[in-house]
């Protein structure tokens, strides 16, 4: 038959698009068994995890000793002091005894013939990891003569890398000891001025520091690892990754191999192309690159200073004998996390030393793991956190968040979106929201009642996001409203509410961000807003971490959000000025 003769087909009656195919969610291959892991060579410490109760806690002693940490007398005052902290929650009775035993000795700052052990750490947001190694570090390092980088904290953002340095500063007044940072937030003189001083000496093979202990995210690292002269890391005592899962997920420039090479001086980048030079047979050329190397901050010897690196390569110019006893790194490794992966190939890229790995967790069902329960996905939440959910369609999304806010009577809360822009967008929809609301109702009860909303995202500048979370801090602001930004560690005091108005992407980010409230032993309320459409997706990404039970549904009748939605269209349309022409148009517009 001759196609191209064949009528044109009449054309199809109109009538609605069918409905789009709705495809399967991707499913997470399965977990590795117990044997995998084990033929995989993944240590048997984090396989078989030491399990704390969430609910542990232990008062802090006054004398030394007593409640089973070696923490000194200065430390107990600070903490039971100023502080305010009078018990040491579950993850901190787990680890202190671990890194600092009751002894009647200080703490040895290095012990290269018997290497500490490497700790992972997986406790629930807000439950207390950052004092469970500041502590530690203090305590040990607080008794060194000369000051060295002994203690390296890593962290993903600048502002955890601030709110860290805020605990380790208060809790160390009166050692001596001294904290810097590099996140980039100064010039990069300005950081290599504290970190190493101006004046280097011109060989100098051991390193220099002007702090003991140095708190950074892993790209500035980097950066001074390479460009620092006399910057070293062969001192180390604590290589510290705190929210660990996400920075061993994110490569920074391979940091991790660059880091785990820089604790042995001859392994460092510089050395390494001292190495090269020596086998370059061109004298001139040879010179010219190893004072380039030495420029570049690589140090080709070792400190006497320095056992903690000192092992199997031995010292340069050394011939080792049998009589020797084998010397390792005395460099702690501890990662620490809400969400901590146990992914074998992850942990086996940071060459553990006979890992102790401690998760903070309810033990009542110790046997899920067996019965083929993804632990990878299995989290443990706050013990004060309630949650629940609100089934939206997409068009009532911000009339339910308007209930929440005057429902709830909320004084400090966070609102996550799904983009920078998507919070941008929401928080001038509440501003205007408000403003209709309270010009609608009119009278001072009204007034007193608006709630004041921020938006808090990576648009602002740093200056500009400490401002306005101190205005949160104070209550000036009663909401957030926030990318994933400040999604994980940041430590807000009293946030009592955290809403998703837009879905998290996965159980991860759910996790971080339930965790910004129900912190410190405080209660605190998360809610979802789910579109319809989303219903699926979030279901299947709660049950696959069994929490979705725990979400309990709420119901909103319509005579609850009928009275906003006359603000509500003023808001719209305010928003859909202010967007389409700007600020100044949309103020005269209003105004007129
Ligand atoms: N023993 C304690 N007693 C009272 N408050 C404590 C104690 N330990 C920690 N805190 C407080 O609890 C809050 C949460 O601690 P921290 O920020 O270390 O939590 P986290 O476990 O690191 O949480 P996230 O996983 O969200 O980063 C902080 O305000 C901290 O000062």
């Amino acid at each position: 038959m001759d196609v191209d003769a064949a009528p044109a087909a009449a054309p199809a009656p109109a009538s609605p698009p069918a409905a789009l195919l709705r495809l399967p969610s991707a499913t997470r291959p399965a977990p590795p068994s117990a044997a995998v892991l084990s033929a995989l060579n993944v240590h048997a410490q984090v396989r078989d995890k030491q399990v704390v109760d969430p609910l542990r806690k232990v008062r802090i002693s006054e004398e030394v000793g007593q409640d089973g940490t070696g923490v000194g007398e200065r430390g107990r005052k600070r903490l039971r002091g100023e502080m305010g902290v009078e018990e040491w929650f579950a993850v901190q009775t787990a680890v202190l005894p671990l890194l600092l035993p009751a002894s009647a000795t200080p703490p040895a700052l290095y012990s290269p013939f018997n290497p500490p052990r490497d700790v992972c750490v997986s406790a629930p947001t807000g439950s207390g990891k950052t004092l469970s190694y500041v502590v530690p570090i203090v305590e040990t390092l607080q008794h060194r003569v000369v000051t060295r980088l002994r203690a390296l904290v890593l962290l993903p953002t600048r502002d955890l890398v601030g709110q860290v340095r805020e605990t380790f500063e208060s809790y160390l007044k009166g050692t001596g000891l001294k904290v810097g940072v590099a996140t980039g937030q100064h010039s990069f003189a300005h950081e290599q001025n504290v970190l190493v001083g101006e004046s280097v000496a011109a060989d100098c093979q051991g390193g220099s520091s002007q702090v003991d202990i140095l708190i950074a995210t892993p790209g500035r690292l980097i950066d001074h690892l390479k460009a620092t002269r006399g910057f070293s890391l062969q001192h180390l005592r604590f290589l510290v990754v705190d929210e660990a899962d996400r920075l061993l997920t994110q490569s920074f420039h391979d940091w991790l191999p660059t880091v785990l090479s820089a604790l042995k001086p001859s392994f460092s980048a510089a050395a390494l192309a001292e190495k090269e030079n020596d086998a370059d047979p061109t004298g001139g050329r040879r010179r010219e690159r190893k004072t380039k190397a030495r420029a570049a901050g690589g140090l080709k010897e070792a400190d006497a200073l320095a056992p903690a690196w000192w092992d199997a390569e031995g010292k340069p110019g050394r011939v080792a004998s049998d009589v020797d006893e084998r010397c390792h790194g005395s460099c702690q490794k501890l990662l620490f996390s809400a969400t901590l992966s146990r992914d074998p190939a992850k942990i086996d890229a940071l060459h553990l030393h006979r890992p102790v790995y401690i998760s903070v967790e309810d033990a009542l069902d110790p046997h899920a793991e067996d019965e083929g329960v993804d632990h990878e996905l299995k989290f443990t939440f706050p013990a004060e956190l309630s949650e629940h959910m609100i089934i939206s369609p997409a068009s009532h999304k911000p009339l339910y968040l308007f209930h929440l806010l005057h429902t709830l009577s909320i004084s400090s809360a966070l609102c996550f979106t799904k983009s920078v822009e998507a919070a941008t967008r929401l928080a001038k929809l509440v501003e205007f929201f408000e403003e209709a609301r309270v010009a609608s109702l009119g009278g001072e009860a009204a007034e007193a009642k608006r709630v004041v909303v921020k938006a808090y995202s990576s648009e602002l500048a740093p200056g500009e996001r400490n401002k306005v979370l101190r205005e949160f801090k104070k209550g000036e602001v009663q909401m957030l409203i926030c990318s994933d930004l400040i999604a994980r560690g940041i430590d807000i005091p009293n946030v009592s509410h955290v809403i998703s108005y837009d879905i998290p992407a996965d159980m991860r980010k759910y996790v971080h961000r339930v965790g910004r409230t129900a912190r410190a032993g405080n209660k605190g309320d998360a809610w979802s807003l789910v579109e319809e459409q989303e219903v699926a997706p979030f279901k299947s990404i709660m049950s696959s971490a069994q929490h979705y039970a725990k979400i309990g549904r709420v119901r909103v009748k319509d005579s609850a959000i009928e009275d906003f939605v006359a603000p509500y269209q003023v808001a719209l349309e305010r928003l859909r000025l202010f967007f389409a022409t700007g600020r100044e148009r949309e103020r005269s517009t209003v105004a007129a």
